[in-house]
């Protein structure tokens, strides 16, 4: 076991074993007194001490050539403010509208994946939930496009219609005019190309006047490219968004691969995948590599290894049996007085479907409309409900400042409601990376320290899940008891 060592941070609680054995594994250790040896203590292993800053992971990457952590290599960029970063690189008007928007403090993966994403690298973005990874590739987009030009020169490839809307929107906030600018010159249309959208319209406008930027969910934008309506060939930007979800996914990963290698190469193009989780992210990153899916110089931007999720989040679990999960769920929205919440459901299963069973969700908003008079807004969003209805429901808890969401895990990723304090899981995910990504919905205010909490309730047999997701994404939950 010459192999093995475990690193402890100053102060505990988290101390960390790391083992050539155990593939580089981080585990949280169960001890909280530094002089004692954790209980899953690898015999044989040797101690080092180290600070909390002084991360384990950050030493064990250092040995990757293409990582960046958040260790001292990375702390290179000190620039206080986007302009310093992108000034000369992004358009001026750009620079000025996101200033207006409120975009000045760069956030910690901004300010570290700018510098080399307007280097001109591939790169992987790798960065907690809500740390602003979006403004990140859209600041790069709109230094690279010339708006002058009338051909599609970026494409945003997301998974869902609802983050395609979204990256839309701010896109288009950044290239509109900023106020009291006199802008002579054109600037960057965007066009979304999403599931259930417009394809006929779509199709003219792309003809006639091909938008610069591109942002589109895999299965209408290869519609597209087959039939020929148009090209990559102008592409020098290709972000994939959720891009872990994306190649997990059953449905679009031959796309997504095919788009990668057949209708565009990596030699003409800057190829950016961005998430806040990257299973096996080594293993990607030398399929990136091998599958000629990014160049072979890409570079990992990853921060918070070590805490994947961010720190503000409180969570808890109540334990309850199923019957009484929809009584339970009231009193804590009692207790609590979320502003704003969301509250996970399972996806109702193909053996309940054909048994005609209501699903959850709808017996769920039915229960809290009626019991729950304090919110006027309870709104769901599930995949059955057609495209109109999803988008005037997202709307409807935009526009409202304080609303109840009841949603299933298609509101898990990516969507961006600033307002949401408070998440709960009424059925828990099915695995720690859909747990890391529904409690994402909360903590979304890069420069807030406002506690947001995640409850889960669980039945006495699920309590060793959620252990196994505390240990996984390294995170404590305490019990609730009512
Ligand atoms: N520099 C900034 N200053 C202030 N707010 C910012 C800044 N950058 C991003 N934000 C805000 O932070 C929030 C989260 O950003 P974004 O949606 O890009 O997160 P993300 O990293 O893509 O998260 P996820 O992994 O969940 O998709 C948004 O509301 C965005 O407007």
């Amino acid at each position: 076991m010459a192999m093995a060592c475990y690193l402890q941070t100053k102060p505990p609680p988290f101390t960390l074993i790391w083992s050539r054995k155990t593939n580089l594994r981080c585990i949280p250790c169960k001890t909280q007194n530094p002089n004692s040896r954790p209980s899953n203590f690898i015999s044989g292993a040797r101690r080092i001490l180290c600070s909390a800053e002084e991360h384990p992971f950050a030493q064990l990457n250092s040995s990757s050539v293409n990582t960046l952590t958040s260790s001292a290599e990375v702390r290179g960029s000190s620039a206080s403010t986007l302009r310093e970063i992108c000034e000369g690189r992004v358009p001026e008007h750009v620079l000025r509208r996101a200033e207006e928007v409120g975009y000045i403090v760069p956030t910690d993966v901004q300010r570290q994946s700018l510098p080399t994403l307007l280097s001109g690298r591939d790169c992987i973005l790798h960065a907690q939930t809500g740390s602003g990874k979006t403004l990140a590739y859209l600041l790069l987009i709109f230094s690279v496009v010339n708006a002058q030009r009338s051909a599609v020169q970026a494409l945003i490839v997301v998974p869902t219609r609802e983050l395609g809307m979204q990256v839309t929107k701010v896109a288009r906030l950044l290239a509109s005019k900023p106020m009291d600018h006199e802008l002579e010159q054109k600037t960057c249309t965007v066009m979304a190309l999403l599931d259930g959208g417009m394809l006929k319209r779509h199709k003219s406008w792309l003809k006639a006047e091909p938008p610069t930027v591109v942002v589109a969910t895999i299965g209408s934008l290869c519609q597209m490219l087959e039939k020929h309506i148009f090209k990559l060939e102008a592409m020098r930007v290709l972000v994939v968004d959720e891009v872990d979800f994306m190649f997990n996914s059953s449905k679009q990963v031959y796309s997504l691969r095919k788009l990668l290698t057949s209708f565009s190469s990596i030699n003409n193009r800057q190829t950016v995948f961005a998430s806040a989780s990257i299973p096996r992210h080594r293993h990607f990153l030398y399929d990136c590599r091998q599958q000629k899916w990014t160049k072979n110089d890409v570079v990992h931007v990853h921060l918070n290894p070590v805490q994947p999720m961010p720190s503000c989040l409180q969570h808890r679990f109540v334990i309850c049996r199923d019957k009484e999960r929809p009584q339970i769920l009231l009193s804590l929205l009692h207790v609590d007085a979320p502003k704003s919440a969301i509250i996970f459901i399972s996806e109702q299963s193909e053996k309940s479907k054909k048994a005609g069973h209501t699903p959850s969700s709808v017996r769920v908003i039915e229960f809290l409309r009626t019991s729950y008079s304090e919110y006027s807004e309870i709104l769901l969003l599930e995949e059955n409900m057609n495209f109109n209805l999803r988008a005037t429901s997202l709307l409807e808890v935009r526009q409202s400042g304080s609303c109840i969401l009841v949603a299933t895990d298609i509101a898990a990723r990516g969507i961006d409601l600033p307002e949401t304090t408070h998440v709960y899981n009424f059925d828990l995910p099915k695995t720690a990376v859909d747990y890391l990504h529904r409690s994402g919905r909360t903590a979304r205010k890069p420069f807030s320290d406002e506690k947001c909490t995640i409850t889960n309730m669980i039945t006495p047999k699920e309590r060793f899940v959620l252990q196994r997701f505390e240990n996984e994404l390294m995170f404590h939950c305490n019990e609730l008891s009512l």
